[in-house]
């Protein structure tokens, strides 16, 4: 039996969660389990971020928009009791604020609304409406925490949607304003369309809201039109002139939603929307995954302390469930393949220490990571640690040689981890016994035919000996159990 090289202690064997051995089915292909082994202790992070004085990067806010943005999803239909299981998994989770639907949307909207100001939750309740004394009105009697208003400032939303002018605009703003907060609760004021809405426009009505008294003003890139850098500068501006508390709010129909809520806050911006795998009209929102990975890369300690993070990958199974869509295979953190590695020198690294390619450690979040060797792109140092898992123990020369019929195969045809395996397992038996098994499973006539050409294109070069070896007896290896 081999030892694991030398420090490696991150590697297959050491499992820390005690899943000895996990060869794991993983949604589609197979791969070794490496356990959730910490990243060694890092001296100091280069990717945290640069003080300064703007920045909440290291004390942010979430408003978490699922079930209000969330709903807007077009495939999204909650019942009353989804509704509430879902909020109570963000609550569980540790979001600040829950939004929900207007109550004015329907008469099953408000009652949904009323039932879950009633759960006695931690985060929050908020309640999402227009500008507008009438929607108003029924918001305050729902027994939410807070209300968050919104009006169209650009020139699209005012020709095109409500029609009011900025006068117009302002002075509603006003009237809502008072009354909710004459209600004690907590009032945000937001500009629909942000980023194409008049700079003067926009500081001009912030500045009167913020005089008055409400507890956030709100940024919202409706269309996803925004940059970072266009992010930072009017948040940074906005930051200049208002007091309170800076919400944004970021589409991702450019792809730049969590880059932005990320500038927003270096810029100043406190509190950041977001909805579960980025549910939300057209193509979303900002999700809640997303931002914890990118938030955990720059302050590590803060998204800690304050989020149970090993409840994302449950709330997005939820979510997804609930919506009837897959999470998809790149998803930030719980994406199937968000921890596998695949190609020899990563693979490598990885065993040695998981820093190597890897910025998150999957273990914050409840998961595992994955080192995928049965391909043709592995390396004779993962073999060596699978073997190892197998409790065989090869030299490394040994493995080299046992790689490369691994190799051979997977130059033919996708091999799963049984044929590695059966490969391994046979390689070690044939050097102890003597017995010649075959080290191959079963090859069709057509993966017959491509071996035999392609040991016409090896011949002479170094793998053809394993090619040859590989292929000596086409008997199934996998009944050759070691
Ligand atoms: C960018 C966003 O996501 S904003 C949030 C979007 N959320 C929703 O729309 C909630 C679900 N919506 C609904 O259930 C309905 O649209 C309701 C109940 C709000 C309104 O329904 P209706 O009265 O039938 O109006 P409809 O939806 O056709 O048009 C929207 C109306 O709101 C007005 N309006 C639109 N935005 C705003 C606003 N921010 N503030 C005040 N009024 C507004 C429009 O002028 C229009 O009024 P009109 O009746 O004079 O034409
Ligand atoms: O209320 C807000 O700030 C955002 C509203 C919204 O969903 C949007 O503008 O896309
Ligand atoms: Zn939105």
């Amino acid at each position: 039996m081999c030892p694991p090289a030398e420090g490696n202690n991150n590697g297959v064997n050491g499992h820390a969660n005690g899943s000895a051995n996990g060869v794991m089915s993983h949604e589609g292909f197979t791969a070794i389990e490496t356990g959730q082994n910490p990243h060694p202790q890092r001296q100091r992070n280069p990717y945290q971020p640069v003080g300064d004085f703007l920045s909440n990067v290291s004390r942010f806010k979430i408003i978490e928009s699922t079930l209000r943005e969330g709903e807007q999803f077009a495939n999204a239909f909650f019942d009353r009791e989804k509704k509430i299981e879902i909020a109570k998994a963000l609550d569980e989770f540790g979001v600040d604020y829950i939004e929900l639907t207007s109550p004015a949307a329907s008469e099953q909207s408000r009652l949904d609304c009323e039932a879950i100001c009633k759960l006695g939750l931690k985060s929050k309740i908020l309640t999402h409406i227009r500008c507008h004394m009438d929607d108003a009105r029924i918001a305050v009697e729902t027994g939410v925490d807070g209300v968050d208003v919104v009006i169209g400032t650009s020139s699209y939303l005012r020709e095109h949607s409500h029609g009011k002018d900025m006068t117009y605009i302002t002075n509603t703003a006003i009237e809502v304003i008072n009354f909710v907060k004459s209600k004690g609760i907590e009032i945000r004021f937001s500009s629909e369309d942000s980023f194409r809405s008049d700079l003067v426009d926009l500081l001009s009505i912030y500045s009167t809201v913020d005089k008055i008294g409400v507890n956030r003003v709100g940024i919202a890139d409706t269309v996803g039109c925004a940059s970072p850098r266009q992010v930072y500068d009017l948040v940074r501006t906005l930051r200049g002139v208002v007091s309170c508390d800076i919400e944004c709010h970021f589409h991702n129909d450019t792809g730049c939603a969590i880059a932005n809520a990320y500038c927003a806050l270096e810029a100043g911006a406190t509190h950041i929307d977001t909805s579960v795998i980025g549910i939300g009209e057209r193509n979303g929102i900002t999700p809640l995954g997303g931002l914890m990975a990118r938030m955990i890369a720059a302050d590590r300690d803060y998204v800690k302390s304050k989020y149970r993070l090993e409840k994302l990958k449950d709330i997005e199974d939820l979510v997804a469930a609930a919506v009837e869509v897959n999470i998809p295979f790149n998803n930030y953190i719980t994406g199937f393949c968000a921890f596998t590695h695949k190609a020899g020198i990563h693979a490598k690294a990885i065993l040695n220490n998981p820093s190597t390619y890897e910025i998150i450690n999957p273990a914050d979040f409840g998961m595992s990571r994955y080192v995928h060797f049965a391909s043709r792109l592995t390396g004779w140092n993962a073999i060596k640690s699978r073997a190892t898992q197998l409790n065989i123990n090869l030299t490394d020369e040994q493995c080299k040689q046992c790689t490369a019929k691994i190799k051979a195969l997977a130059d033919v045809r996708p091999i799963a981890v049984d044929d590695a395996d059966s490969i391994i397992r046979t390689f070690y038996r044939n050097l102890h016994h003597a017995e010649n098994k075959p080290l191959l499973p079963d090859l069709t006539p057509e993966e017959k035919a491509k071996v035999a050409e392609k040991e016409k294109e090896l011949n002479g070069q170094p793998e053809k000996r394993a090619l040859d070896e590989a292929v000596a007896d086409q008997a199934p290896a996998k009944k050759a159990k070691a």
